[in-house]
């Protein structure tokens, strides 16, 4: 597989997952890339000082980039796929916020992924959409200063996410562009997507400009490119002839495992920043 040259970065949550979190952002310089993107780390919206400090010594003494992170999104692995939609969670947002721009700061992050959410029992789907876009223009202000900007993501799998397409996701840029808040942007992607059956290439030709962020896997699976049957290398080539000049950060579980075996359809020179 011969994909194109862009600026590809490991999610250091899924990628080199057999070692200690904070010893990820060395073993992905070491296998050649320049920048990372995290999960939110913590398991908590708003850890001791000492705790984020460490993560941030991490990267620094690594010597690769943060370019994305993930808000607190609850417990991600079990019910929960964001907090910002859930009213009785508002008050974790508001504090994850807070630190989460602080590390924007500390460390140039580009882009900040709010997951929006599951529906709820205890409120409307408008009570949480609306509630939502209220807590993505208070993320979006607080961000503005580190020059980050605040990304939106389709999901796939069970849990009751109301974004399943790009058009869901990138309906929630407008209405948070449209309150008053410029720096959001839509997070292409393409496993989810996929896996909820979106017409990957009319959402490229549709979205295109809104696009800030994209994140591969192969489906079925959301192994490494090749793992499956998803066509990325076309889609890739799609973004890049139309002008993407962005990150494509590689999100998925190595199939074996192994993160370096999973590597060898990317060419260590196609690793580090263009
Ligand atoms: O939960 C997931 O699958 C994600 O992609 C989070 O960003």
């Amino acid at each position: 597989m011969a994909v194109p040259p862009m600026r590809y970065l490991p999610n250091c949550s899924l990628l080199f997952a057999e070692l200690p979190l904070l010893d990820r952002p060395a073993a992905a310089k070491a296998a050649g890339f320049d920048a990372v993107e995290f999960w939110w780390p913590f398991a908590e919206p708003a850890p001791a000082d000492a705790e984020v400090d460490a993560f941030v010594s991490a990267i620094t003494d690594a010597g690769v980039a943060l370019v994305g992170l993930n808000f607190f999104a609850g417990d991600l692995a079990g019910p929960d796929a964001g907090v910002l939609s859930v009213p009785s969670r508002s008050g974790e947002w508001r504090d994850n916020v807070a630190v989460a721009a602080s590390i924007a700061e500390r460390l140039d992050v580009r882009g900040l992924n709010a997951l929006y959410g599951v529906r709820v029992d205890d409120a409307t789907p408008a009570e949480q959409d609306d509630l939502a876009i209220e807590n993505l223009v208070f993320a979006a202000e607080a961000v503005e200063a580190a020059g980050a900007t605040v990304l939106i993501e389709p999901l796939s799998g069970p849990k009751p996410y109301p974004l399943r397409t790009a058009a869901d996701a990138v309906g929630v840029v407008e209405k948070v562009r449209a309150a008053g808040a410029a720096n959001v942007g839509f997070l292409f992607d393409l496993f989810h997507l996929a896996g909820n059956g979106d017409d990957l290439d009319a959402a490229i030709t549709a979205h295109f400009g809104d696009i800030a962020h994209v994140q591969i896997a192969d489906v079925p699976g959301r192994g490494e490119p090749g793992s499956g049957d998803l066509d990325l290398v076309s889609r890739l080539q799609a973004l890049q002839d139309k002008g993407y000049d962005g990150w494509v950060s590689l999100e998925y579980t190595p199939s074996a495992g192994d993160t370096a075996a999973s590597l060898d359809w990317l060419p260590r020179s196609q690793r580090g920043a263009a």
